[in-house]
């Protein structure tokens, strides 16, 4: 268990701050919109902490014309729109192969303040913006109020130029730089990870690098390791690296040690590339996930010395064990896309007949409907 201060015997699962802004994802290919979803790595994320029963406090503004019924309720901004972004799956140049998309923000919504966090503790901070909503202030007052802090990178060096053409900056060049030894974790895509020195990040925070179907590397101050992925069908990679995040804490969350949260994360990164937008898993196979998390918890509870932060980052026994047995969980997964597709919009598209491009470059068909495949 990652032992933190306010952490109780009553309250075993530590407490979780997400902040970032939902927003509004439409798809486009062809010149043409396949899909229009709800979007934000807030959402992806909150999808897999609840899928996984780890409860959490949400951060997060969305204007007037926010089109999603959801259980955690953002903050309306009267005076601003929901942020959007367009994903164009054709645009990705040839020069960047490891760009999957062209990503623009058409609208953004206010910035998260310090002042619009809540004014209490909490175990967890997850510093997840997708439209550069956080501010340094607001990233230095998480680290003041939550005890272990996760940033996604993409929070800290997104730019956006006048048509809101996603580009990034060094993380040196950021204005976050002077926080990162206060952080724990830093999140970046293979893609992100280009714009920092992971050799020098390293020393401060552990330094999780993804690489779509390749599984993902952890960085630690005296260590890395390789997490194998799962195999899966893939056809959008949009929310992958968010649903990864997810994964990785409520595993932590749970008590795992850092190989076998990331493990999750890969588990269920591979499940949100099976559909489009906010994946909205099948309840037998979350059942079964989270049987695996038992017995898995109970296989390490006895054999485990904790560093002072309650982190260990080596791979303990039994790891390619509890990898095989969350593969295997997959054989219940039957959900269509239709089931997929959570909290549509008030006038969704068709999302038949969509070609969106894999991470490796090979076109996928979308069919109507999808199973994962099993290792
Ligand atoms: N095609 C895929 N097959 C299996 N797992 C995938 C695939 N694409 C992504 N994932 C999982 O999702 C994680 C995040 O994906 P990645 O593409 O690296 O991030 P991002 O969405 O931020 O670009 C990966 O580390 C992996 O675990
Ligand atoms: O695909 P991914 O990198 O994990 O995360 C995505 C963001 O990059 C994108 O800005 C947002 O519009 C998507 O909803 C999703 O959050």
């Amino acid at each position: 268990m990652v032992t933190t201060k306010t952490q109780t015997q009553d309250n075993p699962i530590p407490s979780v701050l997400i902040v970032g802004n939902y927003c509004h994802d439409v798809l486009l290919q062809g010149g043409a919109v396949v899909a229009e979803t709800l979007g934000g790595a807030a959402s992806f994320i909150s999808n897999v902490l609840t899928g996984l029963s780890v409860s959490f406090h949400l951060t997060s503004k969305v204007g007037l014309d926010f089109n999603y019924p959801l259980n955690h309720n953002p903050i309306v901004v009267q005076t601003s729109k929901t942020t959007v972004f367009h994903a164009y799956f054709d645009l990705a140049s040839s020069e960047n192969a490891h760009q999957d998309r062209v990503l623009k923000r058409v609208e953004a919504c206010d910035p998260i303040y310090p002042s619009d966090l809540p004014d209490r503790r909490f175990d967890f901070g997850m510093a997840v913006g997708v439209g550069g909503e956080i501010l340094p202030e607001t990233l230095e007052k998480m680290v003041d109020i939550c005890d272990v802090v996760f940033v996604d990178i993409q929070a800290l060096i997104r730019a956006f130029d006048k048509n809101g053409t996603v580009n990034l900056v060094g993380l040196k060049e950021s204005g976050f730089y002077h926080l990162l030894p206060r952080l724990k974790f830093l999140k970046a895509s293979s893609e992100e990870a280009l714009f920092m020195d992971v050799e020098e990040v390293r020393k401060w925070c552990c330094v999780v690098v993804t690489h779509g179907k390749d599984g993902c590397q952890v960085y630690w101050k005296d260590g890395e390791t390789q997490i194998a992925p799962f195999r899966a069908n893939q056809v959008d990679p949009t929310g992958a690296g968010d649903t990864f995040l997810g994964g990785l804490v409520a595993g932590l969350a749970h008590g795992f040690v850092v190989p076998d949260a990331a493990l999750l994360g890969n588990f269920f990164g591979s499940l949100a590339v099976a559909h489009i937008g906010l994946p909205k898993f099948d309840l037998r196979l979350l059942q079964r996930v989270k049987d695996e998390m038992q017995r898995r918890k109970l296989h390490c509870s006895c054999c485990l010395e904790r560093r002072d932060d309650g982190l260990i980052f080596t791979k303990t026994s039994g790891h390619d064990e509890f990898h095989a047995s969350l593969a295997s969980t997959k054989l219940v997964s039957t959900c269509s896309i239709q089931e997929c597709q959570q909290d549509l919009p008030r006038s969704p598209r068709t999302v038949d007949q969509v070609i969106l491009p894999q991470y490796n470059g090979q076109p996928k068909l979308l069919v109507s409907s999808v199973f994962d495949e099993p290792m």
